[in-house]
């Protein structure tokens, strides 16, 4: 067991963003078939992890919204403690910056974060693969934040090609709503009969989001984000939202954009990232 301390010493929990997303199908367990790209953006949860030898795993600090046996932190040390069979504990402390059921995936990091940063830190070596088939008992997103890079994603979003795509600068825009993954993939006006696409007609501009005519009716917020930052670029919805993003070659546009932003909607600007930052954190402890 490795000793951890400090904020300085935390591991970083990234967003991602859904480039895009179509609906395939339905599988006989209700999760949807879905073609969606992921990127990474710089702007992360950040995570402490302080192992402790008796073996007990508690959450000292996190979102107040979340009890701390439904965190997918928490949850995520149980799953690796399970099934290793690994005597040691932690105590983890998650400062949330994320949005929370925004499309950008945070809670999902933030379990994929604490299996890479576990891993290491109890010394189970189970390795990417095996935590990415962990992860995905967690949520259909964990896979990718595990492996670390941008990526192609099929199935439920694991089956995962990775990709290098163009990291620009993207601001998004977080209405004040929170939207049920769950109740959009449920509802009955959602596309499911997508065609598949290749990669190139993604890249040559097919950046269609399926969940889009669902969400914008279900939550008039989002439809007003859209709109608003249409006016700035291509405004596309990340996930099943209730994020918004557009994108900019230059930082200077993407602060000029974020300065108009209409009061009462959170807004920020973050670099587009081919590769985790989760990475490169455990390489400088490696
Ligand atoms: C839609 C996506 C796109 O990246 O992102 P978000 O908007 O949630 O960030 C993901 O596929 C979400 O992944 P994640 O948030 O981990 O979903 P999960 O917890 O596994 O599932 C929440 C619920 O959504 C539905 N679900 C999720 C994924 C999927 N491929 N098909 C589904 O039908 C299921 O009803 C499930 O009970
Ligand atoms: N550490 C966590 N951070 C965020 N959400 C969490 C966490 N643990 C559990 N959750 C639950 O997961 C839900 C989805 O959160 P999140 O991943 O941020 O949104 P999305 O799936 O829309 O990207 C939250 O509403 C919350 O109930």
């Amino acid at each position: 067991m490795r000793a951890s301390s400090a904020w300085q010493q935390a591991w970083p929990a990234p967003a991602k963003l859904n480039l895009m997303l179509r609906i395939l199908g339905r599988r006989a367990d209700g999760y949807h078939r879905l073609q969606t790209v992921f990127q990474f953006i710089e702007r992360c949860d950040l995570i402490q992890f302080t192992p402790r030898a008796d073996g007990v795993i508690e959450r000292v600090g996190g979102p107040a919204e979340v009890p701390p046996e439904q965190d997918l932190t928490v949850r995520a040390a149980r799953a690796l403690q399970e099934f290793t069979g690994c005597r040691d504990g932690v105590a983890i402390d998650v400062c949330k910056r994320l949005p929370m059921g925004g499309g950008l995936g945070g809670g999902s990091s933030d379990a994929a974060t604490t299996l890479v940063a576990l891993d290491y830190l109890w010394e189970t070596h189970l390795g990417t693969d095996t935590l990415a088939d962990l992860g995905l008992q967690l949520g259909a997103d964990v896979p990718v934040f595990v492996r670390g890079s941008a990526a192609w994603g099929e199935g439920v979003g694991e089956a995962l090609t990775p990709i290098l795509l163009p990291e620009p600068w993207y601001l998004v825009v977080c209405p004040p709503c929170h939207v049920s993954t769950g109740a959009v993939f449920a509802d009955p006006d959602l596309t499911r009969d997508s065609p598949p696409i290749t990669l190139s007609r993604f890249l040559s501009g097919a950046t269609e989001n399926d969940c889009l005519a669902v969400v914008t009716r279900r939550y008039p917020e989002v439809a007003a984000a859209l709109a608003w930052l249409g006016d700035w670029g291509e405004a596309r919805l990340t996930g099943t939202g209730a994020c918004v993003f557009a994108t900019f070659a230059a930082s200077e546009s993407a602060q000029e954009a974020l300065m108009h932003v209409p009061e009462g909607w959170t807004a920020f600007v973050a670099r587009g990232l081919n590769r985790s930052p989760l990475w490169q954190r455990l390489n400088d402890s490696s």
